[in-house]
């Protein structure tokens, strides 16, 4: 991965700048801002020397965010210092299991703390600075970050027809890797009982232990409740023919390479999402509504789930054993207590509906969207 970035870093400044000329030397549309993903800073300096504005667009929340800034200005201890609770600038109080894992053992993994840390290596200069989030999210954090750059919470970023369903279904979205599965969990979904479907999925990245995948199998075995499990097609040898069988047999569970997730999400069938905590879904997560169980492992998730359980208390976390795996009972228990607890319930139905009021006529992120169109569209900045 390194030096696949190193490489990206080598080539793609000099095709951007090549691009950039190139249009605004006759191109009917003449560039104004280069808005780009806050892990490539680089593209600030290009921006920069081609006369344009630029504005990052930061994907992970604005708290996870501040955490690398903070680390990056020295204010955030790694190691035994790190230990020590702590409660800086709007955030909760974090222990050390609750920062992104990059940042607790920084010699782990210095290249991707070294991007991470980057993306405020000269926020200074930059126009605007994106969020997928919204302001009642992370308020405080939001006015924090807010009073340092100029802070635009756009998101979030899900399609439309997710959310205020201004554009019915949007086929754009997606890849058409997605689509095989969607029919099939849909009516699949259909019918069963609302909010009794237990959906798993990991994301695209996590590759599980074997013995915690066992201790997946085992628990769903256990609660005999109907479940979506995304096992990716290179995790798919590590569940036993045993289990396959026995699930088919009863039936109780669709266990899928990939699925159209928000559209599962959105299935009124499902009633529990066990999750990794990876930003893009816990944010799906957020604003369709749907209670969590957060396994998290790495990089930013461990934030991502202490913030699903102690401030929006929309879900719980998991705890894990002494060999970083989560047992099958501990799994259960997490389960029975989003499936049962209706407070968590009542919290993540208000979370949804924050969701939906920021990117309506006057929410924070239509407003801030609005704010940043209008200034383009009458400056010449
Ligand atoms: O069957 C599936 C499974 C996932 N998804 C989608 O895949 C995305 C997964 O994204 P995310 O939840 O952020 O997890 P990762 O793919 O694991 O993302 C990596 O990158 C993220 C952004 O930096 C980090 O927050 C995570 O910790 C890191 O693991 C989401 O949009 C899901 O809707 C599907 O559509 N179908």
């Amino acid at each position: 991965m390194e030096a696949k970035v190193k490489q990206f870093q080598e080539a793609v400044p000099g095709s951007l700048d090549e691009l950039i000329r190139r249009q605004l030397d006759g191109g009917q549309a003449q560039p104004k801002i280069i808005v780009y993903d806050s892990l490539l800073p680089w593209a600030l300096d290009v921006a920069d020397r081609n006369g344009l504005a630029a504005a990052p667009f930061f994907t992970q929340t604005c708290s996870v965010s501040s955490i690398y800034y903070l680390f990056r200005e020295g204010k955030l201890t790694a190691g035994e210092e790190a230990e020590k609770e702590l409660c800086l600038y709007g955030l909760p109080r974090l222990e050390e299991r609750d920062l992104p894992t990059f940042v607790p053992d920084p010699e782990a993994s210095p290249f991707l703390l070294g991007l991470l840390v980057g993306q405020f290596s000269n926020l200074e200069r930059a126009a605007y600075v994106f969020f997928n989030t919204f302001d009642k999210l992370e308020d405080q954090m939001v006015e924090w970050m807010a009073s340092k750059w100029p802070i635009l919470t756009v998101g979030p970023t899900l399609p439309s027809m997710h959310l205020d369903k201004c554009i019915e279904d949007d086929k754009s979205y997606g890849l058409n890797l997605f689509k095989p599965n969607r029919q099939t969990c849909l009516d699949w979904l259909d019918k069963r009982q609302a909010r009794s479907v237990i959906y798993v999925s990991f994301g695209s990245l996590a590759v599980l232990e074997q013995q915690q995948m066992n201790e997946i199998a085992e628990c769903l075995e256990k609660l005999h409740t109907h479940f979506i499990w995304v096992v990716r097609e290179t995790e798919m040898g590590k569940l036993s023919s045993q289990f396959m069988e026995g699930n088919l047999k009863s039936g109780l569970g669709l266990v899928v390479t990939w699925c159209d997730q928000l559209d599962v999400l959105a299935h009124e069938s499902v009633g529990c999402f066990v999750t990794h905590c990876g930003c893009n879904s816990t944010l799906e997560a957020l604003c369709l509504g749907v209670p969590m169980v957060g396994m998290p492992k790495w990089s930013d998730q461990p934030t991502n789930a202490k913030f699903v359980e102690d401030v929006w208390r929309v879900g719980v976390r998991c705890r894990e054993d002494e060999n970083g795996i989560v047992r099958k009972v501990e799994l259960e228990r997490c389960v029975r207590v989003v499936l049962e607890d209706e407070e968590i319930r009542r919290n993540a139905a208000r979370v949804k509906e924050w969701a939906l009021e920021a990117i309506q006529d006057g929410g924070s992120s239509h407003t801030n969207i609005n704010k940043f169109v209008s200034a383009l569209t009458t400056s010449d900045a």
